[in-house]
């Protein structure tokens, strides 16, 4: 009987009496055995990790055309499963089964589901790519191709998450700098927050680059959307999902070029030609106010309710009543016609951000149970 093994010792041996002939494989042979191995677990990989987006995209969001597209890149992939590949398979000698980070045990948000999965299939397919060239170079091409299909779809199903938690989002915590700046986000995060923007008009850039990481962070664990206030190239190095500019700020279209159609942008606005405005130039949400005066923005007239009602009568896309909101008057601006509210100190002062943030989306939700 003559058996191949990976083992390179050229010898017989005796099993139960019984002399089996080793015949091993030629260095070459070897190797090819290990590039097949290597390319027959990462086509598995790619496939999983395409099925696990796949069930996100089909019940999760209930998109057929992105479940579609993922189903369509699982099947280019499973073509190249050939069973040469599959038969150098050694699952019990592979010593990669028993490896796993504590990170992959657990995950804090469906984001980070999805994420950790586009990154498996992307590292699978590049894996893919690298070794296919020693099996087939259209394999390589292939697998490349494939690659940039899936960042394309990671680009547009995270953007698509974005809207949807924006859309859902009620409260928007907007910060202002404090001695415990990441108790307090994380506080408010812990009473059911979606939404939060860093703000510090004065702080230097390398504290609030530094603050803008842990707070992205922060908010990446409690799959929670962070905006920058102002700065397009902060809102970039964090990798923060948009930025949120005023009047005065660089212009939307520049903007937009900058961060591209996946990452948000929100504008101020004060009257109805803003609001306009900035509907027209593809924003994806807007500031409505300030509706009463506020210290946190000295010198900025009040608006009223009067805009508060007309925002919600005209405004086609996800808008913030923002400025002097607090627990004592939400329920005025929730009569005036909000369904979303922005707020500094009524969060960042307060002495439990859990309940207060509770408290206002217990309000906001007493109306319109879901958005
Ligand atoms: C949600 C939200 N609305 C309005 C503002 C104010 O932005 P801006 O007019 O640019 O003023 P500053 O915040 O930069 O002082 C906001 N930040 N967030
Ligand atoms: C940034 C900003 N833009 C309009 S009002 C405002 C500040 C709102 O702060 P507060 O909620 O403390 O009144
Ligand atoms: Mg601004």
């Amino acid at each position: 009987m003559v058996t191949r093994t990976y083992d390179n010792s050229h010898s017989d041996e005796s099993t139960n009496g019984v002399v089996v002939m080793v015949e091993p494989y030629s260095q070459k042979e070897q190797i090819q055995q290990v590039v097949y191995r290597i390319l027959d677990a990462n086509l598995d990989r790619a496939r999983e990790g395409l099925r696990i987006i796949e069930e996100w995209c089909r019940f999760g969001l209930n998109n057929a055309q992105l479940a579609l597209e993922c189903k369509r890149l699982r099947q280019d992939v499973a073509k190249w499963h050939t069973p040469e590949l599959r038969a150098a398979r050694d699952t019990p000698g592979d010593p990669g089964t028993e490896l796993t980070h504590p990170q992959e045990e657990q995950r804090a948000s469906i984001k980070s589901v999805l994420q950790a999965n586009f990154c498996r299939i992307e590292e699978a397919l590049r894996v893919l790519e690298e070794y296919g060239k020693l099996y087939h170079p259209t394999m390589a091409k292939a697998c490349k191709q494939m690659r940039y299909q899936v960042y394309t779809l990671e680009s547009s199903l995270m953007g698509h998450q974005r809207h949807q938690l924006l859309w859902r989002s009620r409260l928007y915590l907007v910060t202002s700098p404090h001695e415990t700046l990441l108790n307090n986000v994380e506080a408010a995060l812990k009473g059911g927050l979606t939404l939060l923007q860093y703000r510090d008009k004065t702080a230097d850039d390398s504290l609030r680059l530094e603050q803008a990481r842990k707070l992205q962070h922060l908010c990446h664990i409690y799959g929670a959307l962070f905006i920058v206030n102002d700065r397009v190239d902060l809102a970039l190095a964090v990798d923060a999902d948009g930025v949120h500019l005023g009047q005065q700020d660089m212009p939307i279209a520049v903007a937009r070029q900058l961060v591209g159609s996946q990452r948000l942008i929100g504008l101020s606005t004060t009257n109805k030609e803003e609001m306009q405005g900035a509907i027209a130039e593809g924003v994806d949400y807007i500031g409505v106010g300030p509706v009463y005066e506020t210290p946190t923005k000295v010198g900025k007239a009040a608006t009223g309710l009067e805009y508060v009602s007309y925002a919600a009568k005209n405004c086609s896309i996800p808008w913030f009543a923002i400025g002097g909101i607090d627990a004592n008057n939400i329920n005025d601006v929730i009569d005036a016609g909000a369904e979303r509210v922005a707020v500094v100190r009524s969060l960042m002062q307060a002495e439990q951000p859990t309940l207060v943030t509770q408290y206002l989306l217990s309000q906001l939700n007493r109306i319109k149970p879901e958005l």
